[in-house]
């Protein structure tokens, strides 16, 4: 039996090394039996839809130079991909075909199908060549011994059993989309896009369990993402929206690719071929995911009025024309929306039952939940007016409105759009790992925090995650009563099981808030991000991990317009992450900051006057709590050091979290052993600082604990550890426990910008956590 069936659209095979990925793809996805379903590589249908138009228009120039274009094109995609023999033997079969077009033209016998039908045929030969040369056992097929159509039908029977006899259960089936035959054996296409619907189709005839269309965005969006880029990846839509979309006009799915999965179970799903690891959109049966916004732009069309339309002649006329038709009723009347090129194909077929009602129209449609098309489509209205556009003709329909208009809607305007009708009503679905101190105290203040939060959103609480247990609810977890709900419902969970949770949950925005200090939680960012999620953290590792993990990681969150905020991660509630990002989004240059940044080395170094032994102070700066369990922790400056590194890279600077040097606040040998042991040593511990606060003295300064970063042409300090300060100095006077952060740039040289407070603490490290949630939500607006 077929597992999968898989679409690789045109935007997926455009280039050698787009090859190379669906091969890599095919190789990891697929099984022997499964179906890869190609489409002409990038544009190669619109060089042939040129191609015969100039042909009609008996320009043999033109048709010569096309040529030409295609030749170079295949030869190169040949060249790149294809070695020895089958690269030989690939650039003679393209010259074959290419003359014999050129011959048929001369000999005025060309057909249209059929030259079209050859930007498939050239990808599925490609493909399963190349393959073949990679040693996997592939075989290219040609859709017009699959599909046969009579008189426009296809003959489902006899296309079920042909599939069943030609696609074989050993090999992967690289197989053409968009053509097929009628039963002359005469090529016909499936219209334009058609490629997706030969795959769902090929799913029914083969009873696959699912269908993967790949494409170049990373599924559906609420609106194109190429020109909105606050655009909503979904994770589920039903199939009624994805059809009404195509109807509509919208390219990422053919209007009739939904139609061979009525009645069936076979899963559909959109996905990126650029981005393997990112989620896909479902699109699943009505009534399983809730009914989402979109915004669609239509462009250059003409609205016909028809009299005595049929349903089977909208069929006819689409797939005379190649393209999708969308048809409604308004004032008992029956409208289509025809391409402008097109217009004279329909007039021509309807022989008098159709006249062009309004010509030249582009606009957009708002698809969205029943209840809310009127409100949105008044608003669209309003804002159209704004940008000094008065639609032509508005039309309301079940779940979707259509405003046509004069004027062509540009991406502003789109975004615009997108921007206040779209956001409104959308889902947040928050997920809080580590459920200690910070964390509880940060739950008690979501439920005050979801009013102030944002009216636009409904914001939920729907994940609660601890090192070994979990409490998952999609629909919303109690904030006042968690606690009880965990003790009943928290169960054991793998990584793998928080993950599909995460994939389940049918919300706009995710975000997932990292309280834990837990290194391991923190190397699932990756995972959250393919999921879609935003990221909170006051969990330090992510931020200081090796270069190359935390730029990919930094590249994938801007690539899926993600947000990811830590400002705890360092100085806790303090605004020090605020500060920096808005210095230098104001043109500032920061070259200097030093500080205290840890609260436990500040209330030691600020109580400690020589009086008690320092060993004394650290039993009880732990016994009170303000210690790491191991206080050694503290002692090393390592959490010091991963704080200036996240300041470092907050700055744009490249470094390792080693390449910032750190001397401990105590002798390097009270590191190794047991806490026992360096109890027993503790004297040591007090001889080496009682030795540097003298010296400190001799010299009329303090003690103190600093990291520093400092950056001067191109050059870079970055060091934490001892330093002996001027008694007057900020860093010198500082209450005990809080942290400081003395920051000198281009505008703030002479005096410098101190950022002061208290650096620790549950209720000031869960506002700041609270903060950060503020500004995301306030930047998916
Ligand atoms: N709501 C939407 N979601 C995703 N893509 C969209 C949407 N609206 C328009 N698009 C456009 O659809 C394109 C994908 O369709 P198409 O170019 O036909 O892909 P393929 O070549 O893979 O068949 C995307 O590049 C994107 O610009
Ligand atoms: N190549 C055809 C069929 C198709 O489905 O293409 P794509 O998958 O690139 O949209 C077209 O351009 O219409």
């Amino acid at each position: 039996m077929v597992n999968c069936i898989h679409k690789f659209g045109g935007s997926s095979l455009s280039s050698s090394e787009r090859y190379q990925s669906v091969a890599k793809i095919i190789i990891t996805h697929t099984q022997p039996g499964d179906c890869v379903v190609v489409s002409a590589a990038g544009k190669t249908t619109d060089t042939l839809v040129l191609l015969w138009q100039s042909y009609q228009k008996q320009d043999t120039q033109a048709v010569a130079d096309i040529l030409l274009q295609l030749n170079n094109h295949q030869s190169d995609l040949i060249e790149q991909l294809l070695e020895a023999d089958l690269k030989r033997s690939a650039l003679k079969t393209l010259s074959i075909e290419l003359s014999y077009i050129a011959e048929l033209a001369q000999a005025e016998q060309l057909k249209e199908a059929a030259l079209l039908a050859h930007g498939e045929l050239w990808s599925a030969r490609l493909l399963s060549t190349y393959l073949q040369q990679l040693n996997i056992e592939a075989c290219a097929q040609d859709a017009r011994t699959l599909f046969t159509l009579n008189d426009g039908e296809l003959m489902h029977a006899q296309n079920a059993q042909q599939c069943g006899q030609l696609i074989l259960p050993n090999k992967i089936n690289v197989v053409t989309g968009f053509i097929a035959a009628d039963i002359k054996g005469e090529t016909v296409t499936l219209g334009r896009n058609g490629s997706d619907y030969s795959a769902t189709l090929l799913a029914n005839y083969c009873n696959a369990k699912q269908v993967c269309i790949w494409t170049d965005t990373q599924g559906v969006y609420s609106t194109d993402p190429r020109k909105v880029k606050k655009a909503i990846k979904y994770g589920k839509i039903c199939r009624g929206q994805a059809n009404l979309l195509a109807r509509l006009g919208n390219p990422v799915l053919h209007a009739k690719t939904l139609s061979p999965l009525k009645n069936t179970d076979i899963k559909l799903a959109v996905r990126s071929s650029f981005d393997v690891q990112a989620s896909p959109t479902d699109i699943v049966k009505e009534g399983s995911a809730k009914k989402k916004r979109f915004i669609t732009t239509l462009q250059n069309v003409d609205l016909l009025m028809v009299e005595g339309l049929s349903e089977g002649e909208v069929a006819s006329v689409s797939q005379l024309i190649q393209h999708s038709l969308h048809h409604f009723n308004h004032n008992g009347d029956v409208y289509l929306v025809v391409p402008a090129a097109q217009t004279y194909l329909v007039i021509n077929y309807f022989a008098g039952r159709a006249n062009i009602s309004e010509s030249n129209l582009n606009g957009c449609a708002i698809v969205a939940p029943e209840q809310d098309v009127n409100t949105l489509s008044l608003q669209a209205l309003d804002l159209l007016k704004l940008h000094s556009i008065k639609p032509r003709f508005v039309h309301q329909d079940t779940g979707y409105a259509l405003l046509l208009t004069d004027q062509f809607i540009d991406s502003d305007i789109q975004s615009d759009l997108h921007d206040k009708l779209i956001n409104k009503g959308q889902e947040i679905a928050i997920i809080v790992a580590g459920l200690g101190n910070v964390g509880d105290v940060f739950i008690k203040q979501l439920s005050a925090q979801f009013e102030r939060l944002s009216d636009d959103f409904s914001i939920k609480l729907v994940g609660l995650i601890r090192s070994k247990k979990m409490l998952f609810n999609a629909s919303g977890i109690n904030t006042q009563q968690w606690k009880t709900q965990w003790q009943h419902e928290a169960n054991s969970y793998q990584s793998a099981d928080l993950l599909n949770a995460i994939n389940e949950l049918d919300y706009e925005h995710k975000i997932v808030i990292d309280i834990t200090a837990s290194e391991q939680f923190s190397l699932l960012y990756p995972d959250f991000v393919d999921r879609n999620c935003h990221l909170i953290s006051a969990n330090k590792y992510a931020g200081t991990a090796p270069t190359t993990w935390y730029k990919a990681l930094r590249s994938n969150i801007t690539e899926r317009n993600l947000h990811w905020r830590y400002n705890t991660s360092v100085g806790a509630g303090l605004p020090i992450n605020f500060a920096l990002a808005d210095l230098q989004n104001s043109g500032d240059k920061i070259t200097r900051i030093e500080g205290v940044f840890s609260g436990t080395l500040s209330w030691l170094c600020s109580k400690y006057d020589g009086t008690r032994p320092f060993s004394e102070l650290l039993l009880e700066a732990q016994k009170m709590g303000f210690t790491e369990p191991d206080p050694r922790e503290d002692l090393s400056g390592r959490d010091m050091q991963r704080k200036l590194l996240i300041l470092a890279r907050e700055l744009g600077v490249e470094l390792e979290l080693d390449d910032i040097s750190l001397s401990a606040l105590m002798p390097d040998e009270l590191a190794l052993g047991s806490w026992d042991d360096f109890l027993n040593k503790k004297a040591q511990l007090d001889a080496f600082i009682e030795e540097h606060a003298v010296t400190a003295k001799s010299k009329n300064l303090v003690l103190r604990y600093t990291g520093l970063l400092e950056i001067t042409q191109g050059e870079v300090i970055a060091k934490v550890g001892i330093a002996y300060v001027p008694n007057g100095d900020a860093l010198a006077n500082l209450t005990p426990g809080d942290n400081i952060f003395v920051i000198n740039s281009k505008w703030y040289s002479d005096n410098a910008l101190v950022i002061q407070g208290p650096g620790a603490g549950r209720e000031v490290t869960a506002a700041g956590v609270h903060s950060d949630l503020y500004w995301l939500v306030q930047n998916l607006k």
